[in-house]
């Protein structure tokens, strides 16, 4: 069992068998989440919205310092860019989730391939959905079709895709939006960096602790087959590492009982 931080947002889920994707099956209830209040809370009013005399910032390794006309020169160098200069907004991440009337957060969902990632982000997408709740899905597959299609499946690339989905994360975060992500994430230490982008809270990894046994008898693309064949190298969970979390928010744990696959426990 996964000990779990208690400092985290609670979700909760109904037990499901029988999942299927296909295009006319009913949507698999999972469950939603609570969110907690953000800290402005019903203090935040969009009349509080006006232009702030210090509109620039700048900012080194994530600290931010106000920047006037006088101090211009602690303008930073930022990765690899120098001379700039954080532009804030009048309207902000408080504003936002108020607007939306939610807090914004990341769901991590974690796991091997086949192991039902990017069902569960589309389950809870669907659920939150016709809670009014407003998400977006970035899964793995799909990011590598646009923003990440310069990337192989390489360590140093696996750590550069996650990177930038975290970012990317970061981005809906602030924009007040439930991002869910759903990436093989295999690198502890690349998902713990993306912890580290949010708040404390604002981020829920979710572990899909499925057997590889299972997912390999899915192998709904015929990928593990392919790897096997020695076809595809560096394959998840065959001759590629996968480290399982530490310290989850969530671990979905799937069993099968009396030859069907039925969710046994949810740990939070
Ligand atoms: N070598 C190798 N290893 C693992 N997976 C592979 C590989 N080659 C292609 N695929 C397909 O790519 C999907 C995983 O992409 P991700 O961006 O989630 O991977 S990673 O987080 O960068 O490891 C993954 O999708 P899911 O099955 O949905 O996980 C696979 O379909
Ligand atoms: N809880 C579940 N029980 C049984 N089959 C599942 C479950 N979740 C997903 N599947 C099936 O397993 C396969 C892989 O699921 P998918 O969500 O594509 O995994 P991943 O995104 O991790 O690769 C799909 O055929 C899907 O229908």
């Amino acid at each position: 069992m996964v000990p779990i931080n208690t400092v985290r947002p609670s979700i909760s889920c109904s037990s499901s068998s029988g999942f299927d994707t296909g295009p006319s099956a009913p949507v698999p209830k999972v469950g939603f989440v609570k969110l907690p209040r953000s800290n402005g809370g019903n203090h935040a009013r969009l009349s509080l919205v006006q232009a702030t005399e210090e509109s620039t910032v700048a900012t080194t390794n994530g600290r931010v310092a106000a920047v006037s006309g006088e101090n211009a020169h602690q303008m930073a160098t930022n990765g690899k860019a120098g001379n700039i200069v954080w532009h804030k907004s009048s309207v902000d991440k408080v504003h936002r989730q108020e607007l939306l009337q939610q807090k914004g957060c990341v769901i991590w969902i974690t796991g091997l391939s086949g192991s039902g990632k990017s069902t569960l982000a589309c389950a809870l997408c669907h659920a939150l959905y016709s809670k009014g709740k407003l998400t977006y899905i970035l899964d793995g597959d799909n990011v590598r079709h646009g923003l990440n299609r310069d990337l192989t499946f390489k360590a140093e690339d696996r750590a550069e895709n996650i990177r930038r989905i975290g970012e990317v994360a970061k981005l809906f975060v602030d924009a007040g939006v439930i991002c869910i992500v759903s990436v093989i994430s295999p690198y502890r230490r690349d998902r713990d960096a993306c912890r580290a982008l949010v708040l404390d809270g604002d981020f829920i990894e979710v572990f899909m602790d499925v057997p590889i046994e299972i997912c390999e008898a899915r192998d709904p693309k015929g990928l593990y087959k392919l790897a096997r064949a020695g076809k595809i190298k560096g394959f998840t969970g065959i001759d590629d590492p996968y480290e399982p979390p530490l310290n989850c928010e969530v671990c979905v744990l799937l069993e099968y009982h009396s030859y069907k696959l039925v969710l046994v426990q949810i740990c939070i």
